[in-house]
């Protein structure tokens, strides 16, 4: 695989930039400047992308450009594989040094969890087989993410020996093989740097008008980032603070379905990272997923001692629910407190065909199934065959706020994805929480149905 697609990438770098020849842009990848034998292996390898969504129109052009971007577009609308094509399209850097050539690593991709590398790489790999070729998939991709099954040590002698056109990796396993060597990863030279979900993976202190004591609290919150500025931060920072070890700028993407106005402003004011003179912000317009209803679930049953964990109150429900209301399968969201295990493990007790979240593992069997994750390993995550899901509480948080509200667009964007149906049903301890839940609905504009 590996020498047909190498082939094709260093073509790309001698091919006359794609805007000369775009003339009047059209829906159809070919006019977004890809070239035919890419657009062939696309459509063998995925038959239901015929053409671009839109945010894909506006978001293909402006990274093979070689623009920074910002991009904030509804769940579901194609970014992520948006970004995985315009990546897999852009020349392979190649260093000359002492008369010889290397290949380096091109694209550093970093996504908040393990589940979302592995998906991508599945994409990289539907598609590289799609162009025809055999062999290792290593020079075009590899994955970067703690508790794999392989060392410290082979991960970085893999990357070196065979540097991939595009690094995936969560932000620990990136800052990790940092620290163990610096010239692993290659950042100086590289071309494009990706954060995907970054209003997860950057966090800042929420600004707000009002009185002294959202003042201290706010004083508290940045001097808590400051002290834990987290992994994204620190490797962006390596990367665009050292802008003189490098002969190019990288490249900087940064995308999610959600953006608080406290992180644009430190992106645009403080972060240094973006370069404001090449800079797009792409806005995706307005999507609604009418096919997706919401419901509010009060647990019934004896009230229990609330402890940070789930209660069986609310296990109960959620089996009962998962019994009347699903044929295929569903995801459940739970706080990352209950751990994921533990509440497998009640499910399965009350014969409910539960198992934690593995995007690697298998398709479904005949039962029922539900699969259950916290918000951080479902954030980003496309997993077409479900039909429902189910949140545990607030999951974010005990109060309503923007942090809480974004969280729950991210989980109930699991379903509804692409005009497609689905259901959200979130199961609360309490009317005080079914208040709250009632509170996030109406901020983001759909009513509470009845369930089922
Ligand atoms: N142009 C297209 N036509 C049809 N299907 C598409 C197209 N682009 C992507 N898809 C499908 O959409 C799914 C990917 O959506 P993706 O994860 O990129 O959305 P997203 O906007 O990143 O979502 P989220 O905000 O939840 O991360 C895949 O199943 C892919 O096959």
């Amino acid at each position: 695989m590996s020498s047909t697609y190498e082939a094709y990438a260093e073509a790309l770098a001698r091919r006359k930039p794609a805007e000369e020849g775009l003339g009047e842009r059209r829906l159809s990848f070919a006019a977004l400047g890809f070239e035919p034998t890419f657009v062939t292996a696309l459509q063998k390898a995925f038959p239901n992308v015929q053409e671009p969504t839109a945010v894909q129109e506006k978001l293909i052009p402006e990274i093979l450009s070689g623009k920074d971007i910002l991009l904030k577009d509804g769940t579901g609308t194609g970014k992520s594989f948006g970004l995985v094509l315009a990546l897999l399209n852009t020349p392979r850097v190649v260093v000359h040094e002492g008369g010889k050539s290397r290949r380096v690593v091109t694209t550093l991709f970093i996504v908040p969890h393990r589940d979302l590398a592995y998906q991508l790489v599945e994409w990289i790999e539907r598609l590289a087989s799609a162009f025809g070729t055999s062999g290792g998939l290593s020079s075009i991709v590899q994955v970067v993410v703690r508790g794999s099954n392989k060392t410290l040590g082979t991960t970085i002698e893999e990357i070196k020996e065979t540097p991939p056109h595009i690094l995936i990796g969560t932000p620990q396993g990136l800052l990790e093989i940092y620290r163990e060597d610096e010239d692993a990863l290659q950042l100086w030279t590289l071309s494009t740097v990706v954060v995907d979900e970054v209003d997860y993976l950057v966090e800042t202190a929420a600004r707000k008008e009002a009185g002294k004591s959202f003042h201290k609290a706010y004083e508290k919150a940045v001097r808590k980032v400051q002290l834990h500025p987290g992994p994204t931060r620190e490797i962006l920072d390596v990367i665009y603070g050292k802008e003189e070890e490098r002969k190019e700028r990288a490249q900087l993407i940064m995308t999610s379905a959600t953006l608080r106005v406290h992180l644009k402003d430190y992106l645009f004011e403080e972060s240094g990272w973006l370069d404001a003179d090449n800079l797009v912000k792409i806005v995706g317009g307005k999507t609604e997923a009418k096919e997706v209803t919401h419901s509010i679930l009060i647990a019934t049953g004896v009230r229990e001692e609330k402890t940070e964990k789930i209660s069986a109150n609310v296990v109960e429900t959620i089996a009962t629910a998962f019994a009347v209301d699903v044929s295929g399968t569903a995801l459940l969201v739970v706080p990352a407190s209950a751990g994921v295990q533990r509440v497998v493990e009640d499910l399965r007790s009350l014969g409910v065909d539960a198992e934690g979240l593995d995007v690697r593992r298998g398709a479904a069997g005949e039962n029922p199934r539900l699969l259950v994750a916290t918000a951080a390993t479902m954030r980003g995550l496309d997993l077409p065959q479900l039909s429902h899901v189910f949140v545990v509480g607030l999951v974010d948080g005990r109060s309503v706020n923007g942090r809480v509200v974004d969280s729950y667009v991210h989980i109930a964007g699991r379903v509804g994805r692409f005009g497609g149906r689905g259901r959200v049903v979130s199961v609360v301890e309490d009317e005080e929480e079914a208040k709250k839940m009632s509170r996030i609905l109406r901020t983001i504009r759909v009513p509470n149905k009845h369930f089922p």
